[in-house]
């Protein structure tokens, strides 16, 4: 893939231009090896199924992007890609048969690229041995391993004859998570969870080195650590600035949004919007304080946009407190036990005087009106209906953590059902993945002039990994949305 890098574009203005090129990573086989005892550490709630979450789930998500973002690689084909004799080398990173779209981007293929070159292959190999202690005979070993293996067994940590030498990173699956395109920069993220170090590090290897990027490295933003961090006694993460890209959302080409979450420390933000804003990047920032919970980890599971004047969302997040403020539990409790959320608008111009928006919902009518420019009221369609208990069960399952591939084109897990009522009360289609993709292959459905349609994605197995499609995307480019 390298050498390609002629036209190679990095712009994202919104969250829901045509998407034309992403990042992702399929499940490797470090998912498959996720033990119960590990399981929360490595931030999955349960084992999965590696053949069932690759056949029957994500493969089927794979096949979609590309009939939007690269249809000659297999509209007309799908029949030979998906036979008994093809044996899923169209989907398998190291296949000679794989699909090597350069707009549906396998993560593993970019590193196996710039491992191509000895000198990065020494640093990086010398790099991830370092965080993960291996010895220095076995980095001499790895150093010398060919680039497709090596980026295998980085993303795996599992050896050609199947021995595990460092645990594996299984949420790389989340590429969303490890850098954000706002314009045309990069921001990377500094990770929160130990779990998630190694991703991280892999990621700035490859924005800084592969070809593809050539073009803008200087436009990747690194968020640094106050010197208050280091200097702060023990092991508390005070100060500590993370940062991780789910908490990141590009609403608008002058605007975009931070979580402040379990993930992502006030610190994270600060810095964050000070390289923005140095680096003239928007001119707004908009920072959500949501409650640093496991269910909510990132923004992105509590809100997603679907069309410019349409937003999915969680209520109790989306309004304030849902306690009467005259009642005397408004008084007694903590205001972040109340689950209050709040949204304070930074501009670059004058940032020492926020904006206060009084609820999200308030915050997002404001984006859809007056930076998309919507002329047709916002809408908004929560999460289970709004109604208890499927809100927060729907929510665990990320009903509100969509991906639009164009706007009203959303990608979501078939098993939020009062979710999925929400939107067909809205007027949106509702199609299950295999229904849909067989009339992309006979041509019935047309991605170019396809409209308001939420696609069911089976999710048995990845749900439990605890990310939707959302978090399964980083997208390097998409079309400017049409004012
Ligand atoms: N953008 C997101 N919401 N990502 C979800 C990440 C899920 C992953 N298991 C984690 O806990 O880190």
């Amino acid at each position: 893939m390298s050498g390609q890098n002629e036209n190679f574009k990095v712009n994202v203005t919104s969250e829901i231009g045509r998407l034309r090129k992403l990042l992702i990573h399929s499940p490797d086989s470090g998912i498959g090896k996720v033990v119960p005892s590990k399981a929360q550490d490595w931030l999955f709630e349960d084992i999965v199924h590696l053949d069932t979450i690759r056949k029957d789930e994500y493969d089927y998500y794979l096949k979609l992007l590309m009939y939007f973002l690269d249809p000659d690689k297999i509209k007309g084909k799908l029949a030979a890609i998906d036979s008994e004799a093809a044996n899923r080398g169209f989907y398998k990173p190291n296949h000679p048969n794989f699909h090597n779209s350069a707009n549906v981007i396998e993560v593993q293929n970019l590193l196996a690229d710039i491992l191509k070159d000895e000198y990065i292959r020494k640093k990086l190999t010398a790099a991830v041995c370092a965080i993960e202690g291996c010895t220095y005979k076995l980095q001499l070993k790895l150093s010398s391993t060919e680039p497709k293996e090596l980026a295998e067994i980085f993303i795996s940590g599992t050896m050609a004859d199947d021995t595990m030498i460092f645990a594996p990173i299984p949420n790389l699956i989340f590429t969303r998570d490890v850098g954000t395109t706002i314009n045309n920069f990069v921001l990377l993220n500094k990770p929160a969870k130990k779990a998630r170090v190694r991703e991280t590090m892999l990621m700035r290897y490859i924005f800084f080195n592969h070809s593809f990027f050539e073009a803008y490295r200087g436009n990747v933003l690194e968020i640094p650590d106050p010197t208050q961090h280091f200097l702060r006694p023990g092991d508390e993460p005070e100060f500590r600035t993370t940062l991780e890209g789910g908490d990141v959302m590009m609403v608008a080409p002058n605007h975009v949004l931070i979580g402040v979450s379990e993930r992502t420390s006030e610190e994270g933000a600060n810095e964050a919007i000070k390289l923005l804003f140095e680096n003239n990047v928007v001119e707004k920032v908009t920072v959500v304080k949501i409650p640093a919970k496991r269910d909510y980890m990132h923004l992105d599971t509590v809100f997603t946009q679907v069309k410019r004047d349409t937003w999915v969302i969680l209520h109790s997040i989306a309004h304030s407190p849902v306690y009467d403020a005259n009642e005397p539990i408004h008084f007694l409790k903590e205001p972040e036990k109340l689950e209050t959320t709040t949204a304070l608008q930074f501009h670059k111009n004058n940032p020492g005087q926020p904006k206060v928006f009084e609820h999200v919902e308030a915050l997002l009518d404001d984006i859809s009106r007056n930076d998309l420019g919507s002329k047709t009221p916002t809408q908004v369609i929560y999460s289970g209906g709004n109604v208890f208990p499927y809100d927060s069960r729907e929510q665990w399952t990320d009903s509100c953590n969509l991906l639009a591939i164009k706007e009203g084109i959303v990608l979501g897990y078939d098993r939020n059902d009062k979710t999925v009522e929400a939107f067909k009360a809205k007027g949106f289609n509702v199609a299950k993945v295999k229904d849909f993709i067989a009339d992309l292959e006979s041509g019935k459905i047309d991605p170019e002039t396809v409209t308001d349609t939420l696609i069911l994605m089976p999710s048995a197995e990845l749900s439990r990994a605890r990310g939707g499609f959302h978090c399964m995307s980083l997208p390097l480019l998409r079309d400017d949305l049409v004012y």
